[in-house]
């Protein structure tokens, strides 16, 4: 037996596989009831035979993704560099979805990257017209086909360890199958080793795009809540209303009928949008929600 350092690759429930640095591959189990590691982290392990292994602990996460609702909170994937945020112009895509998306990254201080799929249809220069928006608050936008070409998107993933999040129907496992010609082969192989025959719908699977560069797929990261987000952070996450915070009356002030506030005057002068001044009061009240339970 011997202790190492390796990644976790694969999470599903308390159950998970790690790839050690020379390659090899172990299923690990965690001691007692410690549950709180998921994929991408980098733990060290004890490793029992050619099979298994022994999570120890995991080493400072870069980053850590969570899916959250009001009544709990689960890890779904650690050091992740880099969240790709799939939209298309058909179906139509929500401003409110992308934008809880890039509060969430911002959140967890990773690279947002907006993706613009389907650039193929007719309908893409109205979908660029409304993203223009988001390229305007400084964050990148990426047109592409995934039907046609993904060389663009690979090229951008590069390095990082990314995970890609959307709407049902924007074209995530279309893309994930152009980038990971496998993954549905492997995900099966994975399912099988892992689940003695009971169903488990949570896991997260990290795939080598080449040396440098990883790809998480999770079911779970297709939409994931905020509330590990306090609402007071809220403004402080949005780029477009950080330059007003601060300067509001009231230091505590909540952006709503509060006299001299910086925001709602900046949204009765038009120098912000009244949808963003909506997702943040939406997000509140949901925050103020969760906290209260
Ligand atoms: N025209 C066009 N169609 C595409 C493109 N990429 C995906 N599609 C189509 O869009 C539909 C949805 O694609 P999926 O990859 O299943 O979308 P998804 O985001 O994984 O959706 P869920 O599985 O519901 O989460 C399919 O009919 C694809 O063939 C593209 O670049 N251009
Ligand atoms: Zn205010």
């Amino acid at each position: 037996m011997s202790d190492t350092l390796a990644r976790i690759v694969t999470s599903h429930g308390k159950a998970y596989i790690v790839e050690l640095n020379d390659g090899s591959r172990r299923q690990a189990s965690t001691r007692g009831k410690k549950t709180d590691y998921a994929c991408g982290d980098r733990v060290h392990i004890k490793v029992l035979n050619a099979e298994q292994a022994v999570i120890e602990g995991t080493e400072t996460r870069g980053s850590l993704l969570y899916r959250s609702d009001q009544w709990r909170s689960k890890l779904i994937a650690a050091n992740v560099t880099q969240i790709v945020i799939v939209v298309a112009p058909v179906p139509s895509f929500f401003d409110e979805l992308i934008g809880r998306c890039l509060i969430a990254a911002e959140a967890a201080d990773i690279s947002p990257l907006i993706c613009l799929n389907k650039s193929d249809l007719p309908q893409a220069a109205v979908a660029r017209e409304r993203l223009a928006f988001y390229e305007s608050l400084g964050y990148p936008v990426l047109a592409l086909s995934a039907l046609e070409d993904v060389q663009p998107l690979r090229a951008r993933l590069h390095g990082q360890t990314s995970v890609l999040v959307g709407q049902s129907g924007m074209g995530k496992s279309t893309l994930t199958n152009a980038l990971i010609p496998d993954a549905n082969a492997r995900i099966n192989d994975i399912s099988v080793a892992l689940d003695s025959g009971k169903h488990t719908t949570t896991h997260a699977t990290l795939y080598h795009l080449d040396e440098k560069s990883d790809l998480i797929d999770s079911p779970g990261l297709q939409s994931f809540g905020l509330a590990h987000v306090t609402a007071e952070q809220l403004p402080r996450l949005m780029p477009d209303l950080r330059g007003y915070l601060g300067q509001c009356r009231f230091h505590n002030c909540r952006h709503r009928q509060e006299p001299g506030c910086a925001i709602s005057q900046a949204l009765a002068e038009g120098a912000i949008r009244p949808d963003r001044v909506a997702l943040l009061q939406r997000l509140q009240d949901e925050l103020s929600a969760a906290q209260s339970y």
